[in-house]
């Protein structure tokens, strides 16, 4: 902890005249990719790069188990497993206790016997991938049922199990999540190969026909199992890098901001930060070291709590982020600015009961530190035309370094959450147009996410909406319409329709109005001569008249042989094969 320097701050100078001290050095090469291996092992990334804040790798963990061993040893046993998936499943067991429920137990078992001999391009085994996936899905507090899917969401694709055994063995529930999920990856590869997130249009729509995936919870899943495969990214040649890294911040990134899963969006986007613009990335997080403070955020939360204490002003949290490295270079190139220019690198909240405490609030911070000129913005008495209010003020700390602090009350900051003026909308629909009924589906599925994921629901004070208003718990999807906190589905939403038109080997997500048929898209499609087969999700169509619904993907065989006939047979393996297991 960085202690409370008692130097009167009026006479400290701007950040740029004063630096501060760089960050030791193991981190900078951490931060920079290129540790040695020992390195790796002992640091951790910065947290401003949140390459990977809150889950360490299991191989950083694995040391620490040796008292373990007995654990290991019995889940060998049990498992029938070898002593590196034993010890795999106790990592995971000694860092999520949800490993040891019995239906994730046997998940991981049939996983392994499923991916055994099979290695990734790193040359880790591939369990070792399921299990981070599923880690991932347990540190944000998801249920048996979901980290159970995230252990074998891989099996059907990668290792032939059918989805009646995943059903027979695991419920349909799992089932319906793994092919969830595999329908995502089969999508995702065709975006891949599409260069969809290169038009930024089919992007956006790709991304809202995952959201009206029938269970949020699969493009949960697949998010962990991108954060997972953006982690290893190394292993790959730089195309593939750099093919992942772009869809990465299209799509998934984008995804895990709206479904308000930030601590994954953040780190997705600086990942991919640092393999598409790796220069940047390393000139900017050098140049970061001078303007960043990891302590400051704890003491100057500390301090206005007591002096709101003293004060007898009541609040409902205070809480603070570091402005993540993408974040502060997507700032500095939107607004043209240098990094001593950006603010908020360093940002504290304060929710309060109501607009005289923000104000007396805001009277009690400048007297704790002095406020930067120019940069006191009352949206209380102003709002923004979206309707987002609170006061903002910028302020010098002790560290002499910019600190930003929000004030509102909990109305504020629930309509700056989850209302019109929510911060993914803030983000996202300035640069792009949403309409209403794709927000509404947003808002389905970050409900039905944070219901289902308990770190989503406790550890961030969004989740003052659901503390105050939900009195009684109910189950997704007969989420009681009398329920005040409840969201009513909207997935049948009267906008536009999405599907995917595949024709030629080529993808392109289509927008259509609602009710047309196939018919009507095949006589709006650039094929010249009509197709002799048409499928539509994997079955062959025999009425063409039938309506297309969101996500549909139809398929437009070709009459004649085109140039692409590997990928032709390649692809219709994937649908026939996707076909039996559907149909088994
Ligand atoms: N949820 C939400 N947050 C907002 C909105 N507008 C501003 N904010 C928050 O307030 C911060 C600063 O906004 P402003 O004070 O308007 O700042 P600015 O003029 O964009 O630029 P700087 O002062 O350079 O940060 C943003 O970084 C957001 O965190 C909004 O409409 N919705
Ligand atoms: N001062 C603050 N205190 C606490 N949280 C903040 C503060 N400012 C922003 N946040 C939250 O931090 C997260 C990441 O915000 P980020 O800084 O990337 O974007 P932003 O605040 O919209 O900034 P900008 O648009 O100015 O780049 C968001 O959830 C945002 O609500």
């Amino acid at each position: 902890m960085t202690p409370s320097i008692a130097c009167p701050v009026k006479c400290r100078p701007h950040p740029r005249l004063a630096p501060q001290p760089p960050a030791p050095s193991l981190e900078l090469l951490a931060a920079r990719g290129a540790p040695a291996a020992g390195e790796l092992r002992a640091s951790r990334s910065p947290p401003y790069l949140s390459l990977s804040r809150s889950a360490d790798s299991f191989e950083s963990r694995a040391p620490c188990l040796g008292s373990a061993s007995a654990r290991r040893a019995r889940a060998a046993v049990a498992l029938g497993g070898d002593g590196q998936s034993a010890a795999l499943i106790a990592g995971a067991q000694s860092r999520h206790a949800i490993f040891s429920d019995e239906l994730v137990r046997r998940a991981f078992a049939a996983a392994e016997a499923a991916h055994r001999g099979q290695v990734r391009a790193s040359g880790d085994p591939y369990l070792q991938h399921c299990v981070e996936t599923a880690a991932l899905l347990a540190e944000l507090g998801a249920g048996p049922a979901v980290v159970a899917a995230g252990l074998l969401h891989d099996t059907v694709d990668d290792a032939g199990l059918g989805y009646g055994f995943i059903s027979e063995h695991f419920g349909a529930g799992v089932a319906d999540l793994v092919k969830g999920v595999s329908k995502l990856s089969h999508l995702s590869k065709l975006a891949r190969r599409n260069d969809t997130a290169s038009r930024i249009d089919e992007a956006d729509r790709l991304r809202i026909i995952f959201l009206a995936m029938e269970d949020a919870r699969a493009v949960l899943i697949k998010l962990a199992d991108r954060l997972h495969n953006m982690r290893t990214l190394d292993s790959l040649p730089k195309n593939k890098q750099q093919s992942f890294a772009k869809e990465t911040l299209e799509i998934f990134a984008p995804l895990a901001n709206q479904l308000g899963i930030l601590n994954w969006k953040e780190q997705l986007e600086n990942l991919c930060f640092k393999y598409l613009c790796p220069d940047k990335f390393d000139e900017l997080s050098t140049s970061l070291t001078e303007f960043y403070n990891r302590d400051l955020i704890a003491a100057a939360t500390r301090r206005l709590e007591q002096a709101l204490q003293v004060r007898g002003l009541s609040y409902y949290a205070i809480y603070g982020r570091h402005k993540s490295l993408y974040s502060i270079y997507s700032k500095m190139a939107r607004k043209k600015l240098v990094m001593d220019e950006i603010y908020d690198i360093h940002g504290v909240r304060v929710i309060l009961e109501n607009k005289a405490d923000c104000f007396a609030a805001l009277e009690i911070i400048h007297h704790l530190w002095p406020r930067i000129p120019g940069k006191f913005k009352d949206y209380i008495n102003s709002p923004k035309p979206n309707r987002y209010q609170s006061l903002h003020t910028v302020v010098l700390t002790e560290e002499t370094l910019p600190l930003e602090i929000q004030i509102r009350t909990r109305d504020m900051h629930l309509q700056a959450e989850f209302g019109i003026a929510a911060h993914w909308r803030y983000k996202e629909v300035a640069a792009r147009s949403c309409c209403t009924s794709v927000s509404e589906m947003v808002e389905w599925v970050r409900w039905v996410i944070t219901w289902h994921c308990q770190t989503l629901n406790t550890d961030h004070p969004s989740s003052l909406a659901r503390d105050a208003s939900s009195k009684e718990t109910h189950t997704i999807p007969s989420h009681s319409d009398a329920c005040l906190s409840s969201y009513s589905k909207q997935c049948d939403h009267k906008g536009p329709v999405l599907v995917i038109l595949l024709e030629n080997e080529k993808m392109s997500v289509q927008e259509i109005p609602q009710h047309w048929t196939i018919v009507d898209l095949l006589n709006r499609s650039s094929n010249s001569g009509m197709p002799l087969r048409l499928r539509l999700n994997s079955h062959v169509v025999h009425n063409w008249n039938q309506e297309l619904k969101m996500g549909d993907v139809l398929e437009l065989i070709p009459s004649t042989p085109c140039k692409c006939r590997g990928y032709t047979r390649e692809f219709h393996q994937k649908f026939d094969h996707r076909l039996a297991v559907s149909q088994s």
